[in-house]
């Protein structure tokens, strides 16, 4: 164990790497300002991890923010974000998912139809298509349901494979999971694994400590808009180096 290593960088050619995810995500510079305060502060990030970067942090801390910004939602006052596929090809392709899904007036298959012909695929390639979708969202057995009357696990299983439709190199999740019963979220978390196994870059926010050990390969804890601290999950876990981080992890409020 590198105990003298800055809390913010990692190696990741000394930890693990099963796969070079699609996409790159580096911040420099960052900040957002609004109203004369200072939100976001991220002189230097990178989510290169082989794996979920799962962003955790108290109410406020600017998780969402952050997520908006790399997605592009929102501008930022300083600063830039780029991503990157660091096998090359052309450009990256990013999709968002919020806490609520937002799905369309139609069957569940109508979602995922509507999307892919957006997408440019041929009506006689979209009925396999929409049909992988089906089976990789377990959700087979709702084709023709429509889509809002679905369950909330459901619904969220639903919207992440409508969003692999879109052949995405990065996810970004806003806490998937947050309304979400133990057996849903697993499911979810099932579904998340897979699309990161199959080389999709996932930067994740979440709540849930549980959620962040069980999917991330490594966790970014945000305060006060600040990278406090950066870290292979197993490392961060067991062997916090910033206090932000042994006070957040012991349940202590941070200041
Ligand atoms: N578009 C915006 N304009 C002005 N302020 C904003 C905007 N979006 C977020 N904020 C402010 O930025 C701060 C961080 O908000 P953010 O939603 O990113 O926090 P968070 O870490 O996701 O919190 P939570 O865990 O409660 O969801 C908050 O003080 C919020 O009010």
């Amino acid at each position: 164990m590198r105990d003298h290593v800055d809390p913010l960088r990692t190696d990741w050619a000394e930890v693990a790497a099963p796969a070079v995810p699609a996409c790159r995500v580096a911040v420099s510079d960052l900040t957002v300002t609004r109203d004369r305060k200072t939100l976001l502060n991220i002189p230097t990030l990178t989510l290169e991890a082989p794996g979920p970067s799962v962003i955790i942090g108290p109410n406020g801390a600017g998780k969402s923010l952050l997520l908006r910004l790399i997605h592009g939602l929102l501008p930022a006052t300083t600063g830039q974000i780029s991503l990157t596929n660091p096998s090359g090809g052309g450009a990256v392709k990013q999709a968002m998912l919020f806490q609520k899904p937002v799905l369309l007036r139609r069957s569940v298959s109508g979602n995922l139809g509507f999307v892919l012909r957006q997408q440019g695929v041929p009506w006689r390639d979209r009925r396999a298509r929409i049909a992988a979708l089906l089976a990789q969202g377990h959700l087979q057995t709702r084709a023709k349901q429509p889509a809002r009357s679905l369950s909330g696990g459901e619904q969220q299983r639903l919207a992440l494979v409508r969003a692999l439709a879109t052949g995405p190199d990065l996810l970004l999740l806003d806490e998937p999971t947050a309304p979400l019963d133990p057996a849903a979220t697993r499911e979810i978390e099932d579904l998340i694994r897979q699309i990161s196994a199959s080389g999709i870059k996932i930067v994740m926010v979440t709540h849930d400590l549980g959620q962040a050990r069980r999917l991330a390969a490594e966790v970014v804890l945000l305060h006060r808009g600040q990278v406090r601290e950066q870290a292979p999950t197993d490392r961060f876990f067991a062997l916090p180096r910033s206090t932000a981080a042994q006070a957040f992890l012991s349940g202590d409020l941070l200041r």
